[in-house]
């Protein structure tokens, strides 16, 4: 599907494989969803431009590489985005972050916005977008559709795993938002749940269930 990246990277296969299971404790979830996003990270970044920059190595001068374009802003969805977000900043430690609050209604499956805080300068700068899980898609849309209020422009959504409802939703909404995922699973039960999925991501990063 245009606009869908998924990373069939062995480690981030195997890693799945660990949060998919159920007997995964919490220490160890939560150590692998932010070890899985750092891949994440890798692949979502691929494409970033470059510039050519005069060093001195102990040897001799060199014309090497810097990252240029604009600057990054890790936007996790809370709270199962939060661990992926320690992930991605462990690749790349001078990135912004901006922490957006959303629920899901269990009766509605609507996502409810209670917090946001965004660096001032967020309309100028690469945006990535990071929640474990992609189900219906609302959180994910409303996540776009606020950062686009605030002027962000050309942002990226990453997850671990998806829904196929929630990346078509999600495309229909924001066709400009190319998505990053491990997988795709093909069921969505009535609760909004991916099935086989992994559970409720939040639940088991925190141990709140
Ligand atoms: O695509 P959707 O149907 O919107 O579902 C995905 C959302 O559900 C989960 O969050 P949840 O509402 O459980 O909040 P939590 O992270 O605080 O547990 C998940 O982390 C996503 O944000
Ligand atoms: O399967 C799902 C769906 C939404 N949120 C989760 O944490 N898991
Ligand atoms: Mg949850």
């Amino acid at each position: 599907m245009e606009g869908l990246t998924i990373v069939r990277h062995p480690l981030v296969q195997h890693k799945l494989s660990l949060l998919r299971d159920r007997s995964t404790p919490t220490q160890m979830f939560r150590a692998v969803m932010r070890e899985t996003a750092t891949l994440l990270c890798y692949e979502v970044t691929r494409d970033l431009p470059t510039r050519p920059v005069r060093i001195e190595t102990p040897l001799a001068p060199i014309e090497a590489a810097e990252i240029a374009g604009k600057k990054l802003v890790f936007v996790p969805i809370l709270r199962a985005g939060l661990a992926m977000a320690e992930g991605m900043l462990d690749l790349v430690p001078a990135a912004r972050v901006a922490h957006l609050g959303l629920y899901r209604d269990p009766a509605t499956l609507q996502a409810v916005e209670y917090y946001f805080k965004a660096p001032e300068d967020i309309a100028a700068r690469l945006v990535i977008v990071v929640d474990p899980m992609l189900a219906t898609g609302h959180s994910a849309i409303a996540a776009l559709d606020r950062l686009k209020a605030a002027g962000v422009t050309a942002p990226r959504f990453v997850c671990l795993l998806a829904a196929r409802a929630g990346v078509e939703a999600l495309r229909a909404a924001h066709p400009d938002v190319p998505i990053w995922t491990a997988a795709v699973d093909e069921v969505l039960n009535d609760h909004g749940y991916i099935v086989p999925g992994l559970g409720d991501a939040g639940d088991r990063t925190f141990g709140t269930r």
